[in-house]
This record gives C-alpha cells, structure tokens and sequence, in this order.
C-alpha cells in the first residue's frame, strides 16, 4: 500500500469545507484554497475537453500518491510551501488577468480539488460567462460538482498503487448529478491497467470513456521521448481495435506532445 499524503490543514480539521449553508454563490464566503499554481491560457491537453482553450487552476494537496504521478508539485508534501493560500477573490482575478476577461474553460485540478471549495469561484465564474471543468480521482464527492460543465472522473488502475473506493466514487456521481457533461478517463500503462479499464467502463456502461497512455517520464526537467510516447499510443490503439473494443475514444497527453513535462502549460 503507498503512503496516502493528506494536507496538514485537512488532517487538522478533518474537513476544510465551510458549513454547508456557506457553500452556494455567497461572493462572500471567506474560503481560502491552497492553490498550486494557475496557468493559461493554454489548451486542455487530455480527454473529452481536448484542444479546448482553458485556464487551469490547480489545487495542492491530494489524498492519493500514484506512483507515476506527473504533478507531484502538487501532491508532494515537500512542496507544501510553494502552496499560495489564495481566497476565491485573488483566484478569479488571475483567472481574469490570464484570460483577458474573455469567457473561456477553466479546468479545476489537481492535486485533488475535491479536498476544498471551489463553490463560489464556480458561482462568480459562471455569472460572467465561464464554463468550469473539474479533475479529480472520484475519491471525494462534493456539492459543487453539481455546478460544473464538466466532471472528469479519473479512477486510478492497478500501476498508480491505489485501489479504488467504488462506494465513494459512486458518491461523486451522486453530488454531480446536474452537472452538464460526466466522462470517466483512464490512464494505462499495461495490460492488467488495460483489462481493468474494461471492467470500469462495464461497471459504466453509460458514461463517455476516454483512455490515454501512462507517460513513464514525469521530470520536468527531462525532454520526452516522442518516439516512445508515439509507441505507447500505437501500443494502446493496438489493444483496442484487436479486440474489437469500440467504446473508448484513445488519445495522447496533446500537452505533452507539444511541451513535454514542462510545468505551467
Ligand atoms: C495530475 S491529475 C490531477 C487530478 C486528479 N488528482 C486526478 O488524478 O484525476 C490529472 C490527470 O493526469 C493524469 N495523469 C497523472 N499522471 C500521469 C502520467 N504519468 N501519465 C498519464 N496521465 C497522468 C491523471 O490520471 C489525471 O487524469
Ligand atoms: N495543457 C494541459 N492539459 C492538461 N490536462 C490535464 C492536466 C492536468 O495536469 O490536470 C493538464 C495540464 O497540466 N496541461
Ligand atoms: S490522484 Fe491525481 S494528483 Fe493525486 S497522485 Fe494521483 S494522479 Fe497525482
Ligand atoms: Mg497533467
């Protein structure tokens, strides 16, 4: 089992929510988020949003440690005090700056963002015109999935060295009913991640199903090998159309086709 990481301030209070009558649009809710970074904009590089022009806020903290992690900036406790605790007015200002005031995507990751409230930057996103998009493993639901345009569930296969809770990512499904768009994204490194894939999207027959190869090499300091990320993907192309299997759509890290691992992009 891998060590489960989980932010001083979750472990100190156990919840970092405000009350829930505190969670809807209140422009006033005193919610400060530890945020990672926000970068943008630039385009979403994976699954159903692909080539979408988006900001992306990402959320430090996670209560899982995959162990091919490509954002361990901002999972890793080591980084705790590159975390800016940011409240939800600071956060939409950058968003705004970054995005010239135009409404565009804004991708809510992580780290896992489920960890806190991003009900009123969602509230005050969406008043001007925003369209939200949230990343998270499906191990902690909130009521704020409910507000988004779209809900990413990432479940975690075999290689991350987490198994998931079905109960809890059931309960994610729950909280974002209303939500306009939910797809499931699983990443794969190898043929027992792949097998497993197969089994998650029986379990969910209805949800869209997007699956990307595993990159190996998450230094951002280390170029990718676009040979071998190409082969990963001809690998995965390979296993499903051999086995007749049409239901997932297959796509690469569009991101880092282009930039690598490099951070901010
Ligand atoms: C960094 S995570 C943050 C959001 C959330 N914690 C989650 O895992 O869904 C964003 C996405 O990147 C994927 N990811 C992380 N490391 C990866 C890697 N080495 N190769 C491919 N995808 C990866 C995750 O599975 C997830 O779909
Ligand atoms: N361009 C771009 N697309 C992404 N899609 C998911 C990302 C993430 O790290 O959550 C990501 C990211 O960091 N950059
Ligand atoms: S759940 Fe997401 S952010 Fe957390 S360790 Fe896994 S891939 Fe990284
Ligand atoms: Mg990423």
């Amino acid at each position: 089992m891998t060590e489960v990481l989980i932010p001083r301030a979750v472990r100190a209070t156990g919840d970092t929510s405000p009350p829930a009558h505190r969670q809807g649009a209140s422009r006033s809710a005193p919610t400060t988020l530890r945020i990672a970074e926000i970068f943008g904009p630039t385009i979403q590089g994976e699954g159903a949003l692909i080539g979408e022009p988006t900001v992306f806020v990402r959320a430090g903290g996670c209560d899982y440690r995959c162990s091919w992690c490509d954002s361990l900036h901002a999972v890793d406790s080591r980084y705790r005090d590159t975390w800016a605790p940011m409240a939800t007015d600071e956060i939409w200002q950058e968003v705004t700056r970054l995005s010239g005031g135009q409404p565009l995507t804004v991708s809510l990751s992580g780290g896992n963002p489920a960890i806190q409230n991003f009900a009123p930057l969602i509230a005050l996103g969406k008043e001007a015109g925003y369209r939200f998009a949230c990343e998270t493993q499906g191990s902690i639901s909130q009521p704020w999935f409910a507000a988004l345009d779209t809900l990413v569930l990432s479940p975690k296969p075999p290689s991350s060295g987490h198994r998931v809770d079905w109960q809890k990512f059931d309960h994610c499904l729950l909280a974002a009913r209303g939500c306009d768009q939910i797809v499931l994204k699983i990443v794969i490194f190898d043929d027992c991640d792949y097998d497993w894939a197969k089994a998650v999207a029986h379990r969910y027959p209805d949800l869209p199903l997007y699956l990307q190869p595993g990159n190996p090499e998450v230094d951002p300091e280390t170029p990718v090998d676009l040979t071998a990320a190409t082969e990963r993907l001809h690998w995965l192309i390979e296993k499903v159309t051999a086995d007749r299997w049409f239901v997932p759509r297959v796509l690469p890290q569009l991101h880092v086709l282009v930039w690598g691992n490099k951070r901010g992009v």
